[in-house]
């Protein structure tokens, strides 16, 4: 259904193709996940799929790449629409509508489609997707997930035979994410539709695959099979699968339901070893004993519109702490994290961040106390290359000449000086975000989703340098819908719904009540309380 012939990319000015030698086939009715390092490339082949590239991204295509006989050179991504659906990392790009109710049935329109069926469509998908609330608002109003969920919404309803989504799910909550792929996978079983699939969450999609198609670095060919043939020489891999490597597990379980299966022997280890780590001993090491209190909010409440995004928000973080918030769509994370940085403004109750009011305080003085890397980090970029960037920065933070450059490229290695922000992949363009705002190293740190489009490489790094703040007593509140990061990295866990704190307490305690937010070693090992596998191995060891 969908074929790769020698497919090179080329994009202007790059010294050498981003991708190369490509040759792939995707059959009919199958699921095919795209996996490998940020920046390797994967977005680029989905786009040359859907036409994207190189039509809107420049550069030169060589060999071919066919849609259902269809070649995405000759034919626009307009002349492609009635076969090929695609979701890209950021769906506010490609609305074309203002309210949610019309973008669901824009693309159906285009198709001829009868009223009666539009309306239908529309309305399975609306609930199927969790968005009949939604339905009359603009979209410019919905939370970062409501609107993956309108982009991905919108694409099912024609009915397209094959699907390109690139990381579907990174601003989903764990179920929603859950509910959008096993819709996915009912399309591919009973309708036949065929779907490429980038995704850096494997713990998430792996079980959904037929296949996989491993970047494993750039320039290197690409390694096709079955998940369990790819998992078990991938660069990046799920902890189900760092599980299973660990304890030598033959077959390599893919899902948490036959790990657990095969898991009866470490359990009986382990429980002979050692108790899973206290609290105390979680996370970035020892809490400072005096610690002392960074931000506050009492009785914080926060109105958008005709929306109570905040209500009865009672919370306080102190230094050394590392914080997650999770919850719903929608739940109001990050409005909380605008709140505390000043972007909005309180409708009743108070907020103190370093002993200011944010919202009445200058930006001058409010860098000092706090900085947030907001969920589009577009919105903190605005220079033309990643070099004026990252001077920028170092100036801003009055920091030693160097500092920005050097922790974006201790975050993710292989960033070009030259490059314009735009032209980054999403994980590179969130990783230039991370090493602005670290780089003036707050004494309060707001990360709204700092893992999208990350890959597990990055993401390890990420969590040392923040363990490292947070030992030299920064505060951590990030939201966040990556469980295995909160398992990895957090002292304590609020969980957010509808405006309100419905739970908050130590990591394990709150993740492990709920299946939503346990990670994956968490549920392999139940009833026993590891959380990750550096936990595991340490106690192996
Ligand atoms: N329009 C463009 N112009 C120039 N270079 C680009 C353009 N788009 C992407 N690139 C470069 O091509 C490389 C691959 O990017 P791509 O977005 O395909 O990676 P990816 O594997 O999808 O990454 P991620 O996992 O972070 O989304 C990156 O180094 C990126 O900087
Ligand atoms: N500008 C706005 N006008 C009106 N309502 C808004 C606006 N921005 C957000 N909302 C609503 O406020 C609520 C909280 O949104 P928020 O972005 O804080 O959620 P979130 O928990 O961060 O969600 P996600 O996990 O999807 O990022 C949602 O119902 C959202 O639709």
């Amino acid at each position: 259904m969908i074929r790769f012939e020698n497919v090179s990319v080329t994009y202007d000015g790059a010294p050498h193709p981003t991708v190369h030698g490509i040759h792939l086939h995707v059959p009919e009715g199958e699921l095919m996940l795209l996996a490998g390092p940020s920046g390797v490339g994967k977005s680029t082949l989905l786009g040359a799929v859907s036409g994207l590239v190189p039509h809107f991204t420049g550069g030169t295509l060589a060999g071919r790449v066919t849609v259902a006989g269809r070649d995405t050179r000759t034919h626009k991504p307009r002349e492609l629409a009635d076969v090929v659906g695609t979701v890209g990392q950021d769906p506010l790009a490609h609305f074309v509508t203002d309210t949610v109710e019309d973008e669901l049935a824009y693309g159906m329109e285009s198709l001829g489609l009868t009223p009666p069926v539009m309306r239908r469509r529309v309305e399975e998908t609306l609930d199927l997707l969790g968005l009949a609330d939604l339905r009359d608002r603009p979209i410019s109003t919905l939370s970062g997930g409501q609107q993956q969920r309108v982009a991905i919404g919108s694409v099912l309803t024609p009915h397209p035979r094959v699907l390109v989504l690139d990381e579907p799910t990174s601003a989903l909550d764990p179920a929603a994410a859950e509910e959008v792929l096993s819709v996915l996978q009912r399309l591919v079983h009973d309708l036949g539709t065929t779907v490429l699939m980038a995704e850096h969450r494997l713990e998430r999609v792996i079980q959904y695959a037929d296949q996989v198609a491993l970047l494993p670095s750039p320039g290197e060919p690409l390694v096709v099979g079955t998940p369990a043939e790819v998992m078990a020489v991938s660069p990046v891999y799920p902890p189900v699968v760092g599980l299973g490597r660990l304890a030598g597990w033959d077959p390599l379980p893919l899902t948490v339901r036959n790990a657990r299966r095969a898991a009866g022997s470490l359990r009986a280890q382990l429980s002979e070893k050692t108790a899973p780590p206290a609290i105390e001993a979680r996370g970035p090491g020892q809490r400072p004993a005096t610690a002392t209190t960074l931000a506050a909010t009492k009785n914080l409440g926060v109105r958008r519109g005709r929306i109570e995004a905040l209500r009865h928000i009672t919370l306080t973080v102190t230094t050394g702490e590392v914080l997650a918030l999770m919850g719903r769509n929608g739940a109001g994370k990050s409005t909380l994290l605008s709140t505390l940085v000043g972007l909005i403004k309180p409708t009743s109750g108070t907020v103190t961040v370093g002993g200011a009011t944010p919202h009445k305080t200058t930006p001058r003085d409010l860098i000092r106390k706090v900085g947030l890397v907001p969920q589009e980090p577009r919105d903190l970029l605005c220079a033309d290359t990643v070099a004026a960037e990252c001077t920028a920065a170092d100036k801003d933070a009055a920091a030693a000449p160097g500092t920005c450059r050097g922790l974006l490229t201790d975050l993710l290695p292989g960033i070009a000086d030259a490059t314009h922000p735009r032209d980054l992949s999403e994980g590179q363009r969130l990783t230039l975000a991370l090493a602005i705002v670290l780089t003036a190293a707050p004494p309060l740190l707001l990360l709204d989703e700092p893992t999208r489009g990350l890959d597990y490489a990055a993401k390890s790094r990420l969590v040392a340098i923040l363990r490292n703040l947070a030992a030299e007593g920064h505060a951590i509140v990030m939201a966040t819908h990556d469980v295995e990061l909160a398992a990895e990295l957090t002292h304590r866990v609020a969980i957010l719904a509808d405006g309100e704190i419905v739970a908050d307490g130590p990591t394990p305690d709150i993740v492990t009540s709920s299946p939503s937010f346990a990670p994956q070693v968490a549920k392999i090992l139940a009833p026993q309380r590891w959380l990750t596998v550096s936990e595991v191995e340490k106690a192996l060891a």
